[in-house]
């Protein structure tokens, strides 16, 4: 019948002399030409990346607007520069990445030799220049592109994350306050604020989690002194090496944005904030107000203003790529944007209500029952984590946990399913629930071993001073 059809319509349009041989050619690249339409029409993962196991099953239409013709980017590279909501980026990598069955490059330990500038070497696993191996990295590095590059593909896509660096060097002080030697030797912010020379020697180690720390992560040198001519060539090799650059203050939008430059679905940039610090407040539930700082984290207006000219090159980056970010958003579309935002709220508040007891609040490490999901302890103040929904089913309960995994105990998951056979190196710290809550009270310890100097940086982190003095963090802890 359809055939008739054809060939009357064929006749009409003159294909009177054709040959059966032709004819048969014709027939055949018309019916491949319905069956594409057809695959079009039905098979929406053409148009859309296949929404990974996920939470929970909802219709794909919530999964947010269509992305279009786009395929799902899966080379990755996320410089998770410090106290910048990064954690909680890395989470959604290390959720996408597991659920697609993506390969991650891992440090040895769970920094790749910070603060040292990255090494391709640090990588457990690397064979090599160029031996495609690996779709994402994303834990904390001192950035350095040329071996960066012998890692991952040609075709990663590279992004990263900024906050403002007044709220940076709340959550750097509150944090590093005993790791820090500027930061130790001060009274509060305030007073490191108001003459931060008085503290600062540039030749202690960890001193740079105090001045321009943004900066100093990008690979840049964060001692130089300011001058606009030097910040705008450190933002240009920013943007030479980033497509994309988050800003914190500003997660959802750039969520927004992320999702639609991956072209990820709605439920991979999903999340819960992660590495919150407690903030005690005045009421009775004693719980985080972000507006009540202890007072050794207040600060005037005047001191919040000393600090962007002690991070005047941060502040430089911070400003030059604000703007860069609203005029993305301006192209994307301000309605379109605020659409997005708020679906992308409501699919949080779904999985938070069937996730997360008390209703998605954060609480303190030693309130969360399982202890394996604790987050790491640092600094002046409680880091906070979350305790999952008790009663659910396995497959809601696996993909809760993921959201609410901490970093380190993540890393260690993927660690042993990449490398199931792996054995700990020999004076390797191995992470226990008891040391993801442990402070570590006598940084910068000593040992002998094998003839090589081994030290204990403040986190755990072994080092060994090999004769070129390199330090090379064998396996520790984060950050
Ligand atoms: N979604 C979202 N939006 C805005 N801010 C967020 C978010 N998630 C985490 N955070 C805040 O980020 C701070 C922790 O940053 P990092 O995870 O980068 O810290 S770390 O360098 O890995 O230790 C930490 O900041 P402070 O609480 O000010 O210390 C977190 O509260």
């Amino acid at each position: 019948m359809l055939f008739r059809l054809f060939t009357r319509r064929m006749r009409r349009l003159g294909c009177y002399r054709m040959g059966p041989m032709w004819k048969a050619l014709l027939v055949f690249v018309v019916i491949a030409f319905a069956g594409q339409l057809l695959g079009i029409l039905f098979n929406k993962s053409w148009v859309q990346p296949e929404r990974p196991r996920s939470l929970f099953s909802i219709p794909e239409n919530n999964q947010g607007p269509p992305l279009g013709s786009c395929r799902p980017q899966k080379h990755i590279m996320f410089l998770k520069t410090h106290k910048t909501a990064s954690s909680t980026v890395l989470n959604m990598l290390y959720r996408f990445g597991e659920e697609q069955g993506l390969r991650f490059a891992l440090p040895l330990g769970y920094q790749f030799g910070y603060p040292l500038p990255f090494i391709a070497q640090r990588v457990k696993g690397y064979r090599g220049p160029h031996v495609a191996m690996f779709d994402i990295m994303a834990n904390h590095m001192r950035f350095y592109k040329p071996e960066v590059e012998k890692v991952m593909p040609a075709d990663t896509f590279y992004f990263s994350i900024l906050r403002d660096p007044v709220a940076l060097a709340e959550s750097s002080y509150a944090y590093y306050k005993n790791v820090a030697p500027a930061f130790r030797r001060s009274k509060g912010l305030g007073d490191f604020a108001d003459n931060p020379n008085k503290y600062y020697d540039p030749r202690l180690r960890n001193n740079h989690y105090a001045r321009n720390l943004l900066w100093f992560d990008f690979g840049l040198d964060h001692n130089a002194n300011y001058s606009l001519a030097l910040a705008k060539r450190g933002e240009a090799a920013v943007r030479r090496n980033f497509k994309l650059i988050l800003i914190s203050e500003y997660f959802d939008q750039s969520m927004v944005l992320l999702r639609h430059a991956l072209c990820w679905p709605l439920d991979a940039v999903v999340s819960f904030s992660l590495n919150a610090r407690q903030q005690i407040s005045k009421s009775r539930s004693g719980w985080v107000g972000k507006a009540a700082a202890p007072a050794s984290l207040q600060l005037t207006e005047e001191q919040r203003q000393k600090l962007r000219e002690w991070n005047a090159l941060d502040w430089h980056l911070y400003q030059a790529f604000n703007s860069t970010f609203w005029d993305e958003v301006e192209r994307f579309g301000r309605a379109r944007m605020d659409t997005e935002v708020t679906l992308l709220r409501s699919r949080r508040e779904v999985l938070a209500h069937v996730c997360l007891r008390d209703g998605g609040r954060p609480v303190e490490a030693s309130r969360i029952r399982d202890r394996a999901i604790r987050p790491f302890q640092s600094g002046l103040v409680k880091i906070l984590g979350y305790e999952l929904q008790p009663g659910l089913d396995n497959a809601t309960r696996q993909a809760c946990l993921r959201m609410i995994r901490p970093e380190i105990q993540y890393k260690d998951l993927l660690d042993l399913r990449q490398f199931p056979h792996a054995q700990p190196r020999p004076g390797a710290a191995v992470v226990t629930n008891e040391l993801v809550v442990k402070k570590d009270s006598s940084p910068h310890r000593t040992e002998q071993h094998a003839g090589e100097s081994l030290e204990r940086d403040w986190d755990g982190t072994l080092l060994v001073h090999n004769q070129s003095q390199e330090h090379v963090d064998i396996k520790g802890k984060l950050r």
